[in-house]
């Protein structure tokens, strides 16, 4: 299979992981004889430093242009004072929009060996498997206004949580056919006690439902499903929930996972190229360091493999070189409970060696 992959390593930890997934990527096109070209284009704070704006006109041509993006993670302090609309995070938001990936699915896996990594008891997070699906492209990231005003004499400032019903729809879709093809349990996350978007949330919700009789719906609200994550994880199968929900409860499940290190994600529009990247962001306080957990970034390979390229035996060569690399436990240091710890490279290598080891007859 012959295949173009955008590379847009971005800022911080973002180059560091990417990298190692880029390898990853090259030794599976080896042992599975395929073709991937990896073109590489600037976002974030790199692409202000270089061409003043965070998400340039041709990376978004070289995305349209591929057949699918691995995404490191963008942001970091040197451009925190910038404004706003300047800023690395608005590259990654307008390069989410600009492609139409709207579905962000978020998968929350335990590895076994990592069960005691979490803060919470192994009983709790061992099984856990849930899939997030968090609407990427409305509400309040993109409403309008979104300013500085001013009322009665003093600052003030708006954002707006904005969905129109066709995209609260296809995101519910999108739920429902994942869970149909898992354990068929659809949890919808609202705040539907307070907000009138979600009210109409569970509006469509309700109405969804009725095409997907072999999927059970429930609803729950966003603080009480805060909670319900850490006091009973394996309740979830498949969690949906609007943009800033699920940006907010994705990174509270990875700590079931042991840590933000360990989540990958993907991006998926209804046609074109879809986006994979780790949950994480740039983390600048560890960046430079060779100190990240590639595995977030890696296993965000693994999916855009499964899901844009249709190759599953791919993808399901680098988890298992993922899970047996963890068991024989090798660790980056978010995950090594204070004990001996590798760097991003060494992670890296042993998880190419497991992938380029010979299959036991
Ligand atoms: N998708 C993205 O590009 C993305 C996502 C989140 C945050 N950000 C940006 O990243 C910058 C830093 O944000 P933050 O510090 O709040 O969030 P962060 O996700 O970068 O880091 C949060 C914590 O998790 C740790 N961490 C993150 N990834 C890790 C990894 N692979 N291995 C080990 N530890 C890891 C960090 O060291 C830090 O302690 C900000 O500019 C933010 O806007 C970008
Ligand atoms: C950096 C930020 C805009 C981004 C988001 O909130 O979507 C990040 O936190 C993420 O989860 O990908
Ligand atoms: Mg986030």
């Amino acid at each position: 299979m012959k295949k173009t992959i955008a590379v847009l390593q971005g800022d911080g930890v973002g180059k560091e992981v990417t990298a190692g997934a880029v390898n990853v990527l090259k030794v599976i096109a080896d042992r599975f004889d395929h073709e991937f070209h990896f073109e590489y284009g600037l976002i974030g704070g790199e692409a202000i430093d270089q061409q003043g704006v965070p998400l340039p006109d041709e990376t978004i041509t070289l995305c349209k242009n591929s057949d699918a993006i691995l995404l490191g993670a963008v942001g970091g302090e040197k451009w925190n004072s910038i404004p706003r609309h300047l800023r690395p995070e608005q590259g990654l938001l307008k390069i989410r929009k600009e492609l139409d990936v709207y579905a962000n699915l978020r998968p929350v896996t335990v590895q076994g060996a990592l069960a005691d990594s979490s803060p919470l008891k192994r009983e709790y997070v061992e099984g856990v498997d849930c899939m997030i699906v968090r609407e990427l492209t409305g509400g309040l990231y993109f409403g309008r206004p979104s300013e500085r005003v001013e009322r009665d004499g003093e600052e003030a400032v708006v954002d707006t949580l904005f969905y129109k019903r066709s995209e609260i729809e296809r995101i519910l879709r999108s739920a429902f056919e994942m869970a149909q093809k898992r354990n068929g349990r659809v949890t919808s996350v609202d705040k539907a006690n307070v907000l009138e978007s979600s009210r109409l949330w569970r509006e469509v919700a309700e109405e969804v439902a009725k095409d997907y009789e072999d999927v059970k719906l429930e609803h729950m609200l966003v603080d009480a499903a805060a909670m319900q994550l850490i006091r009973n994880p394996k309740h979830f199968d498949v969690l949906v929930t609007e943009n800033l929900f699920g940006d907010i409860l994705s990174d509270e499940a990875s700590m079931l996972a042991g840590s933000l290190g360990m989540l990958p994600s993907a991006s998926l529009s209804s046609d074109g190229a879809s986006i994979y990247e780790p949950v994480h962001g740039s983390a600048p306080d560890i960046a430079g360091q060779n100190k990240a957990n590639p595995i977030a970034a890696i296993l965000s390979a693994a999916m855009l493999l499964r899901h844009s390229f249709d190759l599953h035996q791919e993808a399901d060569k680098i988890e298992d070189a993922v899970e047996s690399v963890l068991a024989q436990g090798y660790r980056t240091s978010d995950i090594a409970d204070g004990e001996e710890s590798v760097s991003t490279d060494k992670m890296v290598e042993v998880i190419i060696e497991a992938i380029q080891a010979p299959v036991a007859n």
